[in-house]
């Protein structure tokens, strides 16, 4: 019997990240081939006219699974009965910017896109926030929307963690899907922390670890760490836009192993609302390995966190913490 379409949210969906993420999710790149989807889009009215011509171009596409487009610049419109959010809507940095630059255009469209998701979503709509600062957006929604549940909202660090995959499998000379278990602790910013410590690749010898294979601790401990934090500003300064189709592949990502499970075996990133483990503070989005079944994503425990990670991931989680100060002096 054919599923039930799901509705899935897309706002800011007239930008660059929008145009390249509309056609994925309605292909089933995000939810599976034999998912129907209804796409809810939402923009600002300058960008209206825009919109609408995304929206035709989703007709003309003609994709069997797409079975409506609301495309809209109301966001009560925008957000009823949706059962995924993507929330990319937003302001985007430009070169020479950190991405806390943006807070201020920013936090404040979470802090009202909040109220219309908590209440017109469909019960149990899975959140993603993807627009910068991401995690600190995140926050602000789930805090002024709460009623919405706290394992319900989450900041795409997806990009960093496929990034990091990239990085392993250039420079090992093997495919990317033969690497795995990479984690981005902390911040979407240039204090995340990307740790191999527990990253594999797939060998005819069987799964080897990715710091015996590189066997370079400085460039694993140095280059490599920095080229991972700092690939969205080479992306801005090679392309004078920010990342748009990876961002959008990671948005994917990050949904479908959400809601349809991580393989046996693998764990990914996600930012996620901090319970206190690995001594993180409680109370911060801040991106995690997670392992997820039914709908529901788990954080990995017990990995071991050597000293030089341990400083790592406490300066990521310290520049959450002055983001969420930051973010409340500019809300009030
Ligand atoms: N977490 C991540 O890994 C990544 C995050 N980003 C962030 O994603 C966001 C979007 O990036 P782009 O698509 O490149 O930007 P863009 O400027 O091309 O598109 C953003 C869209 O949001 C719309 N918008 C602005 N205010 C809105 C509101 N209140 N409600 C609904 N829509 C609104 C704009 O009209 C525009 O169409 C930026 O904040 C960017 O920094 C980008 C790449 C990766
Ligand atoms: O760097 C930016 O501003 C856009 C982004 O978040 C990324 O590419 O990771």
């Amino acid at each position: 019997m054919a599923k039930d379409p799901v509705r899935v949210l897309v706002t800011g969906a007239a930008g660059q990240i929008g145009y390249a993420l509309v056609p994925m999710i309605a292909r089933g790149v995000m939810l599976g081939p034999d998912q129907p989807v209804i796409l809810h889009m939402l923009d600002i009215p300058p960008a209206a006219e825009s919109l609408n011509g995304v929206k035709m171009e989703l007709v003309d596409a003609a994709f069997p699974l797409l079975k409506g487009v609301v495309a809209t610049t109301d966001v009560v419109e925008a957000c009823t009965g949706v059962n995924i959010a993507v929330m990319v809507g937003g302001f985007p940095r430009k070169e020479g910017m950190e991405r806390k630059d943006v807070m201020t255009k920013n936090v404040s469209i979470y802090k009202s896109q909040a109220s219309a998701l908590e209440k017109h979503a469909a019960a149990n709509c899975k959140v993603l926030v993807v627009a910068n600062p991401a995690n600190t957006n995140a926050l602000i929604l789930k805090e002024f929307a709460p009623s919405i549940p706290e394992r319900n909202i989450s900041c795409l660090t997806r990009l960093d963690h496929n990034r990091a995959l990239g990085q392993i499998s250039e420079r090992l000379s093997v495919p990317v899907s033969d690497v795995k278990n990479v984690i981005i602790w902390g911040n979407h910013s240039s204090t995340q922390y990307p740790d191999v410590n527990h990253a594999t690749v797939k060998t005819p010898a069987g799964e080897k670890p990715v710091r015996e294979l590189v066997s370079d601790d400085t460039w694993l401990n140095g280059e490599f760490i920095t080229t991972v934090q700092q690939r969205g500003a080479a992306i801005i300064k090679a392309r004078k836009l920010s990342s748009a189709l990876s961002a959008a592949s990671g948005a994917c990502d990050h949904i479908r192993d959400w809601v349809l499970g991580t393989p046996e075996g693998t764990w990914v990133s996600m930012g996620v609302y901090s319970d206190g483990s690995y001594n993180v503070p409680a109370g911060l989005i801040y991106s995690f390995p997670v392992t997820c079944a039914n709908g529901e994503w788990k954080i990995v425990q017990g990995l071991s966190i050597d000293e030089f990670s341990r400083k790592k991931l406490d300066l990521t989680a310290e520049e959450l913490t002055e983001e969420k100060a930051l973010a409340y002096s500019c809300l009030s």
